[in-house]
């Protein structure tokens, strides 16, 4: 892509003291990509970002939004929405009066009303935040990536402690921010919605990417996955089988049609049940496994 990138970054690095949290990070998100960081704890995701939302400055390396300086404020803070965990609203301010706070902060145009609707809060509008049950108050957290549409919209572990439904509530917003053109920046835990939303994934381990590209990029170098669970008498599995804990066995295979017609006709032929049948390519998970053993 050749336009400028909404966010680049180069050679980043952050110190806490002597411990380094950020080490030599480099990479661009483009105008429209939803941009997965994600990582094990610790790994240092939280603090990359705080640098690109201009909350805390590099030991070094270079970071522009926009093209600039995520320190000026001015110029860069007005195009960004920013979900945090925690937005630590007051907890005696009304809804509606905390929205009006994130539009003020946000100097963007929009109305109270509108967001309120989007994020699914009108009925809530004159209750007391400390009222809100956590779901809610996740929800109004995301009206401050919602408030007057921004350009660019940060979002922190959006979904946790939401319903099924609310989450598809929350996707259906993104999906039209999006529509829109605006650019996201998302960290979860929750790696599935990240592996069906995201365009392009980077995966953080002790400070540094550890694989950077697209889902089908992360998982193509690893081997596919056969699962199934046996009865205690069944012996002699015709793959080379290894036993997880929980008594599953796991086939991994970079041949999954021959492997599966090889077992699918030997439980056949000795007529084994193979209980709860899985076969599929690697899932984001087992990257994340594989990180362990690095
Ligand atoms: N203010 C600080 N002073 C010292 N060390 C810190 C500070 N903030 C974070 N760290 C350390 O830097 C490392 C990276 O932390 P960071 O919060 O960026 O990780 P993360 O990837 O967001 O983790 P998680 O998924 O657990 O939220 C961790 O080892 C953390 O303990």
């Amino acid at each position: 892509m050749s336009s400028t990138p909404v966010i680049d970054v180069e050679r980043l690095n952050l110190t806490y003291g002597d411990f380094h949290a950020v080490r030599d990070l480099s990479f661009q998100v483009e105008r429209g990509e939803l941009y997965a960081l994600l990582g094990t704890n610790g790994a240092g995701k939280t603090s990359t970002l705080e640098i690109i939302e201009g909350h805390r400055t590099a030991t070094s390396g270079t970071v522009r939004v926009f093209g600039q300086s995520p320190r000026d404020r001015r110029a860069v803070r007005p195009r960004m929405g920013i979900m945090l965990q925690e937005s630590g609203f007051s907890p005696d301010l009304t809804v509606k009066e905390s929205v009006r706070l994130i539009g003020k902060l946000s100097q963007r145009m929009d109305t109270v009303e509108r967001v309120l609707g989007v994020v699914d809060l009108a009925r809530k509008a004159g209750v007391k935040v400390s009222q809100l049950s956590g779901g809610e108050k996740r929800r109004l957290d995301f009206a401050t990536a919602v408030y007057g549409m921004p350009e660019l919209i940060f979002l922190d572990e959006p979904t946790t402690g939401l319903d099924i439904q609310s989450r598809d509530d929350l996707w259906d917003t993104v999906d039209r921010l999006r529509e829109d053109g605006a650019t996201v920046v998302l960290t979860t835990h929750y790696l599935e919605e990240a592996q069906q939303r995201a365009d392009r994934i980077g995966l953080m381990h002790k400070g540094a990417f550890h694989r950077e590209g697209t889902v089908s990029e992360l998982t193509r170098t690893l081997p596919s996955a056969i699962r199934f669970s046996l009865a205690a008498s069944v012996q002699g599995v015709p793959l080379q089988a290894t036993r997880e804990s929980d008594g599953t066995y796991l086939v991994e295979t970079f041949a999954l049609q021959k492997d599966l017609h090889t077992l699918l006709r030997w439980a056949q032929d000795h007529a084994v049940e193979l209980r709860d049948l899985q076969a599929g390519p690697t899932r984001l998970d087992d990257v994340f496994r594989a990180l362990g053993t690095d």
